[in-house]
């Protein structure tokens, strides 16, 4: 049955009829992006669910996403946090979960003007230039030897690197030995945690217990997180005192300036905070868009040849793919975007709060203090918006001025507004970077014996969306190189 909220004297969208006490948390299920697509269907695309104690409004239209993330983005930009990141006074510090006040401000100020600017990316593509030539190495050895490549695994070793080159100007892990292993396991606990449905989100008085031991296990990853940040602050603090670096880089600005720009001091808390933001968020996020992109190729092998064409034919085989050849591959960046579509990396965003009150399209009302989120990923397959929604066909972009800037709210997998994603400048140029370096120094088969209609597509959840089976690939190296 629909409920109507009017009759509570509250104007939220409507949403299917609460159970005493849980509400509606039984109908999110554990793929909740899928579950809440299909009761957008039902009930509206802009929807309320009783979440326990939390009303959450689902939003799954571009046009209520553009309401939210453009028309009322003042009062709709905070966070609401949830209890696996409230450890460590993580949340107090870091740019994801700040309200969109003045600290928030700064750190986003450090992205935009010194961090992921052209200037500073430019003068950091040779170190990450170095990072695909060892992951391409790597594949080579692998493909001598027989064995399949794990994509996931190799895309998340690199990407930890090419992000440590950008900010630390060295490694952050050993390529893809052991510690590199222990960082994945260290994220993705994380984005689980944090992506879990967690009883002390929704029933506060539980918070304390912690009943499902969500907020212990968390604590432990940020614990392990920060003890890797601190090791390699204080080598770099050690070497600065011996004089035997004389980097100049970005952490060493960090280092030595440690003074926001409301003149609050960048202690180490706030450092570690920093670092974690930036490799939480843009680890998994980009290695899984490179995993997904490979498993679509390999179960569309026409698309496969015809992005490997275009490769070929732009860059040929004689020198190695350059960031700066992005903008000549037209047919890669439509296979980027469709991979987006089909499986953007955070599939509901992330959670915002409203301050305010707010009225939005027919007088509907989202009340101080509701949980919002927003369906990208229903937003991508909705039928009325995409032809032939479920199907993998890069082309439906290359004659679409669309692009993940956040101003085509049919396609945000960026998000859109104050919040989107500051990262996006160093995720577009790694993802097709790796993509395409991949794509020109072998082709890729499945395992004997695997036709591409048997490839496992299953989803995990989490706040990141990946693959549930590892995509495992067999690479041959080209026969012109
Ligand atoms: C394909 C790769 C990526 C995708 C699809 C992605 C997507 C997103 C999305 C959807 C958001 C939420 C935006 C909102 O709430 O409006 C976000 C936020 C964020 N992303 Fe990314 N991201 C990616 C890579 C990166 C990278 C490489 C970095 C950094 C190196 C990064 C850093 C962040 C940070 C710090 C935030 C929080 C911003 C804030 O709350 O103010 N992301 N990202």
């Amino acid at each position: 049955t629909k409920r109507s909220w009017r009759s509570r004297g509250q104007r939220l969208p409507p949403g299917p009829t609460p159970l005493p006490v849980v509400g509606n948390l039984f109908e999110l299920g554990d793929k909740p992006h899928r579950s809440i697509a299909r009761l957008a269907k039902v009930y509206s695309p802009f929807m309320t669910l009783r979440l326990g104690q939390v009303n959450t409004v689902f939003v799954s239209s571009p046009q209520m996403a553009r309401e939210i993330l453009q028309k009322n983005d003042a009062v709709l930009s905070s966070r609401w946090i949830p209890e696996a990141v409230r450890v460590l006074a993580f949340n107090e510090a870091s740019m994801v979960w700040l309200p969109p006040y003045q600290r928030w401000r700064n750190l986003r100020r450090i992205c935009k003007t010194e961090l992921f600017t052209t200037q500073r990316l430019d003068s950091y593509r040779s170190l990450r230039r170095q990072k695909v030539q060892e992951l391409v190495q790597y594949i080579s050895d692998s493909a001598s030897k027989g064995l399949l490549v794990d994509v996931g695994r190799v895309a998340f070793s690199t990407t930890l690197n090419l992000i440590s080159r950008t900010v630390f100007s060295i490694d952050l892990v050993d390529l893809y030995g052991e510690s590199s292993q222990e960082f994945k396991h260290v994220v993705e606990g994380i984005l689980e945690e944090a992506g879990r449905t967690n009883l002390s989100d929704y029933f506060p008085l539980l918070a304390k217990l912690d009943p499902q031991g969500i907020r212990h296990r968390s604590t432990k990853y940020f614990k392990r997180l920060h003890e890797i940040f601190d090791e390699n602050i204080e080598r770099r603090l050690h070497s600065k005192r011996d004089g035997t670096t004389a980097r100049n880089d970005f952490l060493d600005e960090l280092l030595e300036h440690q003074v926001q720009g409301d003149g609050t001091k960048f202690d180490r808390h706030a450092l570690k905070c920093f670092f974690s933001d930036i490799f939480v968020a843009g680890s998994d996020t980009t290695s899984s868009t490179v995993e997904w992109a490979m498993a679509e190729l390999l179960r569309n092998p026409r698309v496969m040849a015809k992005v490997r064409e275009e490769i070929v034919r732009v860059i040929g085989f004689s020198r190695e793919v350059e960031e700066a050849d992005i903008g000549s591959l037209p047919y890669l960046q439509a296979v980027v975007k469709e991979t987006l579509r089909l499986h953007p990396p955070v599939p509901l965003m992330l959670p915002r709060l409203a301050e305010a009150t707010v009225e939005v399209q027919h007088g509907y009302e989202i009340p101080k203090g509701t949980r919002l989120l927003i369906n990208i990923w229903a937003i991508g397959r909705d039928s009325s918006l995409w032809t032939e929604p479920e199907e993998f066909l890069p082309e439906r972009f290359l004659n679409k001025e669309v692009d993940f800037k956040g101003r085509h709210f049919e396609f945000i997998p960026f998000g859109s507004g104050r919040r989107i994603c500051p990262g996006l400048p160093l995720a577009y140029r790694m993802v097709h970077l790796m993509l395409a370096s991949m794509l020109q120094r072998f082709e890729w088969r499945l395992p004997e014996g695997k036709e591409p209609r048997d490839l496992d597509m299953e989803e995990k959840f989490g706040v990141t969306l990946i693959m549930a089976s590892p995509l495992k690939a067999m690479a041959v190296p080209t026969k012109c190189c």
